[in-house]
């Protein structure tokens, strides 16, 4: 471990403690090169009083586990010792949250980096518009980790691509340096998490070929991702449903390369039954991610005039399902007139 001293410690918020995030502070913590403020929400009490039990592939078992401070609000950041990082670990479901209205008490001008560990394809425009002068790091993770009431089963190493989302008014070098110090804090507890890469929007579109697809179909039939493909989905749906994503990625200037969608499909071995992370949003009862996931690809599809008649269906399937979801958690009422989206 880095042997650095508390005052040396990049300052590092973390937004949402659930799987990812969890895990997230446990890396960074670990490090020796950052010091957490984890905010959490349901399991602040839990945490508070137990702290985090967290059996982890990467890390081993933790009893007991906190970050440096636990807080259950975004914190203002303070004149004198500004946050150098903001991870956002929340789910994005634009439907009921915005994300940059929360995160900016906590966000200094000039100075914080906002780092998003969150699935979904061009997450981060609306947050370089919130903050102008601040760099933006974008990882999408491929992490398997899921949180409960303050316990963490984190069974899929912590992996991701880390790149920075070029903001036009700022300088490239910068960016650059924010990026290999956050990896650097990151990737300090000697377990090779973060991965940098040049083009991340590339990186972001190969995701979104697994996101799009195998997230929203599991989490429509309520089946896992090995399951979907034995009951004849991988044919009738996963890969067709693959090629149009990457029709997308090609019309916006990302090409994939030959044999991605066996590439895709063959990176979850079919031994390899689990559920993603929409899948287990719906098991929880909880909002999904479609817009990130998959709105936002059909709107670039829309653009670039791109026909995608499975992922139309697939968005509108699930837009039925995220009403229902809603509802129930009492986000909205039930819609009395028949709901419409720019893509519906
Ligand atoms: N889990 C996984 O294995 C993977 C997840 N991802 C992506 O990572 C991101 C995080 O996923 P995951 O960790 O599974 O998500 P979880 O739902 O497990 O955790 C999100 C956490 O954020 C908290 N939260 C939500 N809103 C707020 C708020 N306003 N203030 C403070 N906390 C808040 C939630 O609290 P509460 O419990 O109160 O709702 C919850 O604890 C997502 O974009 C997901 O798609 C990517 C790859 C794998
Ligand atoms: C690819 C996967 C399964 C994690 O690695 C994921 O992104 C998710 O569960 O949302």
């Amino acid at each position: 471990m880095a042997d650095l001293n508390h005052q040396s410690k990049r300052r590092v918020l973390v937004v949402g403690a659930g799987g990812v995030g969890t895990m997230a502070s446990v890396a960074l913590e670990r490090s020796g090169m950052a010091c957490v403020t984890a905010v959490l929400r349901s399991n602040y009490e839990r945490v508070m009083e137990h702290g985090f039990d967290i059996e982890s592939v990467d890390h081993g078992r933790l009893s007991g586990w906190r970050p440096t401070n636990v807080v259950n609000k975004v914190p203002t950041a303070s004149m004198e010792s500004p946050f150098d990082y903001v991870v956002v670990t929340m789910k994005t479901i634009p439907e009921i949250m915005n994300i940059a209205e929360i995160i900016a008490p906590s966000v200094t001008p000039n100075h914080t980096t906002i780092v998003l560990l969150q699935n979904g394809i061009y997450i981060e425009p609306p947050i370089i518009d919130a903050f102008p002068t601040n760099a933006v790091l974008s990882g999408p993770s491929y992490i398997g980790a899921h949180e409960k009431n303050g316990h963490v089963i984190h069974d899929d190493p912590d992996r991701y691509h880390l790149g920075m989302f070029h903001n036009e008014r700022l300088d490239k070098r910068y960016e650059r340096a924010k990026l290999e110090d956050f990896a650097s804090a990151y990737n300090g507890s000697h377990i090779e998490h973060a991965m940098i890469v040049d083009d991340i929007i590339h990186y972001r579109w190969r995701k979104a070929l697994w996101n799009g697809i195998f997230n929203t179909m599991c989490a429509i039939t309520q089946l896992d991702n090995a399951a979907i493909r034995r009951s004849g989905g991988e044919y009738s749906l996963i890969r067709p449903g693959m090629v149009e994503m990457a029709a997308i990625a090609a019309a916006d200037g990302y090409d994939l390369g030959e044999n991605i969608v066996d590439k895709m499909v063959d990176a979850t071995p079919i031994e390899l039954s689990f559920r993603p992370s929409m899948l287990v949003d719906v098991d929880k009862g909880n909002p999904v991610e479609v817009e990130v996931i998959l709105g936002n690809a059909l709107r670039v599809a829309r653009k670039k005039g791109v026909q995608t008649p499975i992922l139309d269906n697939t968005y509108r399937f699930l837009k039925l399902i995220q009403t229902r979801l809603l509802v129930a958690r009492g986000h909205i009422e039930q819609p009395k007139n028949i709901p419409t989206t720019d893509l519906i």
